[in-house]
């Protein structure tokens, strides 16, 4: 398909592409850099959209796109899929997995084609999860069915936003060997946000400035393109603005040691062992990081302490000096807890404006339905102004691009500034300058010791300096799925 955009100019309140010229040649892949703004979704949106339908708004022309022609892989497509299968899901009441809602399920409704699906689930590593449902799959097996689906549509055009967010780094190196393989019988727009996602098989690359296309050129240019220095540079002042606002609203609240204990925590379902044979214990102040690949059980466990895994209660767990179990109630636990996960962001269904989402941290709530203090609502005004989304005060969440959505939760985990900061890969979605802030704002965080981090992330570069103590799960030698292996300085 040959793809060529003249004086192109999306926008609404929270949406923005503006494209002067750009003429994506027929077989042409190209790479995609956005500092700023949801451009993978935006170019999605639009190049899948029907003529007849009205859901982006544009001026200008773009000539050559065949919608029926184009898959999309985007965490936003990720999510209306999970509401949708959530919404008709009548497993509960058939007693059994209905097969359309598991893996194999959701990849042949594309093809309806046996060999094509077995195909897939073996080339994403997939196959041991086929008759898993889609809706418990961890956030890499889920973004990897994604990717899945989008192939067996069989359509010559792919626009993949981030599709390396929530991968570990073996699935990272594969997925780059399988998109220069798949780029062979089919274009790709591959969008990252950050510069080591760019994969070196990728010829053209067009660097995008706060929605607008800035510039067009080869990937050698671009390896030596200095906008990575010139935005580490620009991200200095917002931070400085966060961690002032940060710091003004401090206060902590204090616990005998330890916050946190599990003894030989185990979580396995029906035949299937998620790990076992772990013992970990927070002590007052010490920031972890939770380590493993994609479904060794990271957000299993975080979800143990946080109180929302049903298995919470079957584990020998104590808490903020209480016994889990032991007649608390799960408010009493969550006010000391700030969290921030993939599957929060999917609960998040509630439609409430922007600013409302960040007061609802102060309740621990899904949505607003207590009147708050002023001063509650001025800190969260605070919060959007420094998120430069003071003017999407009253927009309502869902209208809000993925990246926009995410950083309001962040906030929402950080306003009440919890005891317990839980950070299950916090920066999905979030766009180059956006990710820089809040790593800089969780360094401090945890440098002045405003919340204990509990904090996940697949990549290096997000490594935190303060984080010294580590959980990993690794496999584990009688095939129990995974055990975990702890290590810090106290320890060794
Ligand atoms: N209800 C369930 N039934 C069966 N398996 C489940 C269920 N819920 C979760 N799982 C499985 O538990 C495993 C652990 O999931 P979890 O989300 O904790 O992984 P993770 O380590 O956080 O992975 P990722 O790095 O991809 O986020 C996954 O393989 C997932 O498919």
């Amino acid at each position: 398909m040959e793809i060529r955009f003249t004086q192109l100019k999306c926008s609404s309140s929270s949406v923005s592409l503006v494209i002067d010229e750009w003429l994506i040649a027929s077989q042409q892949s190209w790479g995609i850099f956005s500092t700023e703004g949801d451009v993978g979704a935006t170019l999605g949106q639009l190049l899948t959209q029907q003529p007849h339908e009205k859901s982006i708004d544009y001026s200008g022309k773009f000539e050559g796109g065949d919608p029926s022609k184009v898959a999309v892989v985007s965490l936003l497509e990720q999510q209306s899929l999970l509401e949708d299968i959530l919404a008709f899901d009548d497993s509960e009441t058939l007693g059994y997995c209905d097969p359309k809602t598991t893996v194999f399920g959701v990849i042949y409704a594309q093809c309806h084609d046996n060999a094509l699906t077995h195909q897939l689930l073996q080339q994403l590593d997939l196959t041991h999860l086929s008759q898993s449902h889609f809706t418990h799959l961890s956030t890499g097996e889920g973004r990897r069915v994604m990717l899945a689906r989008a192939v067996a549509a069989q359509v010559p055009f792919l626009v993949l936003d981030e599709p390396y967010a929530g991968l570990d780094v073996e699935h990272r190196k594969t997925l780059t060997t399988y998109l220069q393989h798949l780029s062979q019988t089919m274009q790709i727009l591959v969008v990252v946000s950050r510069e080591e996602d760019m994969p070196d098989w990728i010829e053209h690359v067009a660097l995008f400035s706060h929605g607008k296309l800035d510039s067009v050129m080869t990937k050698a240019q671009w390896d030596n393109h200095p906008v990575i220095s010139q935005l580490t540079a620009q991200s200095g002042q917002q931070s400085e603005a966060l961690l002032a606002l940060i710091r003004r609203h401090r206060h902590s609240a204090k616990f005998a040691a330890p916050v946190f204990e599990l003894h030989d925590g185990r979580v396995a379902y029906s035949d299937k062992v998620i790990f076992s044979g772990v013992n970990w214990r927070i002590d007052n102040g010490v920031h972890w990081q939770v380590k493993g690949p994609n479904g060794c059980g990271k957000s299993t466990l975080l979800g143990l302490i946080f109180g929302d895994h049903p298995q919470c209660y079957s584990n020998d767990i104590d808490i903020f000096g209480k016994k889990r179990g032991s007649g608390e109630s799960i408010w009493e636990i969550k006010q000391h807890i700030g969290m921030v996960s993939s599957a929060l962001h999917m609960q998040y269904r509630v439609n409430c404006s922007a600013l409302d989402v960040i007061v609802s941290g102060f309740y621990d709530s899904i949505g607003l339905y207590q009147k708050p203090t002023q001063q509650q609502v001025a800190i969260a005004s605070e919060w959007l102004a420094i998120l430069h989304m003071g003017h999407l005060s009253k927009t309502a969440f869902k209208q809000l691009e993925y990246g926009q959505q995410r950083l309001l939760l962040i906030a929402r985990a950080i306003v009440k500034q919890p005891t317990l900061l839980i950070l299950d890969e916090p920066y999905q979605g979030l766009d180059y300058l956006g990710r820089r802030l809040i790593k800089n704002s969780l360094e401090l965080i945890a440098k002045e010791h405003l919340s204990q981090l509990l904090y996940v992330s697949h990549y290096q570069q997000d490594s935190l300096d303060s984080i010294k103590h580590f959980i990993e799960f690794v496999p584990d030698e009688n095939h129990q799925g995974y055990r975990a292996l702890v290590s810090g300085p106290s320890i060794d």
